[in-house]
């Protein structure tokens, strides 16, 4: 049985992700949990003749029957940003409902991937993280943040610069999940060599601040949600990929804990710095997670300076995190 559990199903991002999922053969059960609205989307996704049986669970009486024996518990619950917000603006909100969820997957699921979409997602992953070590059961290479848009985006965005397919753009998205954290690694990308310093300085921010351009067009409204399902199945699925069918070379980009390839640690930290303990690298994905952390590659002297620009600002979203449990509940 390969169990997915999607925690806000209802949601802007979850139904159109749960959609995503429902597609996927590796997947022979689809569970939807949320506060409200779940037995309707269940209902819906369950007639679509694939693979997955799907089940629908509302309020937190159910979590416990939602997220039990999962595979991959995915994580997009919670508030999203309105114009003139940060991410950081709702963690008071988003920090304790990441909490909780956490707090029924360690106890009933604790072998689970966790994907982590809610935001700040810099400082969500942590909460998770010292939730999982309260409950003895933290393994640092099955806990990620979701920083798929962010590379996804970035294909986007330069491709259309320098005239390339998009789909088939890699470009490597490194830091964290917000802002000045986001570092795109451009001058590794074939093709951009060609592009001036302003051209790489105009993307390099539009990759950094992407979310709140969907944040303003969608005016109150909400912020991304299609483009983030679609980021979310890729991920989730990457996982399963190498995790149920065994792939190899699975790579992707995402916000780990750096304990998670101690040994490929050691080179990231020599440029991030010691004291830097989570950050999105490229993963090479295995049957337990991350089975090795690769390193950046070369830096160009800009790259450099926006990974200056960035340390400070994660250092303090990770403390934030972590601290809202270790400084807060105790289970
Ligand atoms: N990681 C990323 O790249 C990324 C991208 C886009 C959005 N996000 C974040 O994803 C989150 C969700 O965004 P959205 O647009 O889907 O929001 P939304 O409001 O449309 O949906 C959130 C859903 O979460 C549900 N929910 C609230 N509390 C819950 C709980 N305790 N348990 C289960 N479900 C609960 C709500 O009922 C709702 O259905 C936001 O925090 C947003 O900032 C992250
Ligand atoms: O911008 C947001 O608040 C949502 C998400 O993190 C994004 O990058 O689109």
């Amino acid at each position: 049985m390969v169990k997915v559990t999607v925690c806000g199903a209802a949601g802007g991002i979850g139904q159109p992700l749960s959609l995503l999922l429902k597609q996927s053969e590796l997947i022979t059960h689809l569970s939807l949990f949320d506060i409200v609205n779940t037995p309707g989307v269940a209902a819906d996704l369950s007639h679509i003749n694939t693979k997955s049986k799907v089940t629908g669970y509302v309020g937190t009486a159910q979590l416990e029957e939602a997220i039990k024996d999962s595979a991959v518990v995915v994580i997009p619950a919670g508030v999203p940003r309105k114009p003139g917000m940060t991410r950081d603006d709702l963690f008071n909100i988003n920090g304790g409902i990441v909490r909780d969820l956490a707090i029924a997957a360690a106890k009933f699921s604790p072998k689970a991937f966790i994907c982590v979409i809610s935001n700040p997602v810099n400082s969500t992953v942590p909460i998770v993280t010292e939730v999982f070590k309260q409950f003895g059961v933290y393994d640092p290479r099955k806990i990620f943040g979701v920083t798929t848009l962010d590379i996804v985006r970035a294909s986007t965005f330069v491709s259309e610069l320098i005239g390339a397919e998009a789909s088939q753009l890699q470009v490597p998205v490194v830091g964290g999940h917000s802002g000045v954290t986001i570092i795109p690694l451009l001058s590794q990308v074939v093709g951009t060599s060609a592009l001036s310093e302003d051209q790489i300085a105009k993307v390099t921010h539009r990759i950094q601040f992407g979310g709140d351009e969907v944040v303003q067009a969608k005016n109150g409204a909400g912020s991304a949600t299609l483009s983030m399902a679609f980021a979310g199945a890729r991920f989730t699925l990457n996982i399963l990929e190498a995790a149920i069918r065994g792939t190899s070379g699975v790579v992707e980009c995402t916000y780990v804990h750096l304990d998670a390839d101690k040994e490929g640690a050691k080179a990231i930290k020599s440029v991030v710095g010691d004291d830097i303990e989570y950050f999105s690298v490229p993963v090479e994905l295995g049957i337990n997670g991350v089975q090795k952390i690769k390193p950046l590659g070369n830096l160009s002297e800009y790259e450099q300076k926006l990974l200056s620009e960035a340390t400070a600002e994660l250092k303090g979203n990770i403390v934030k995190g972590a601290s809202f449990i270790t400084e807060g509940s105790k289970f």
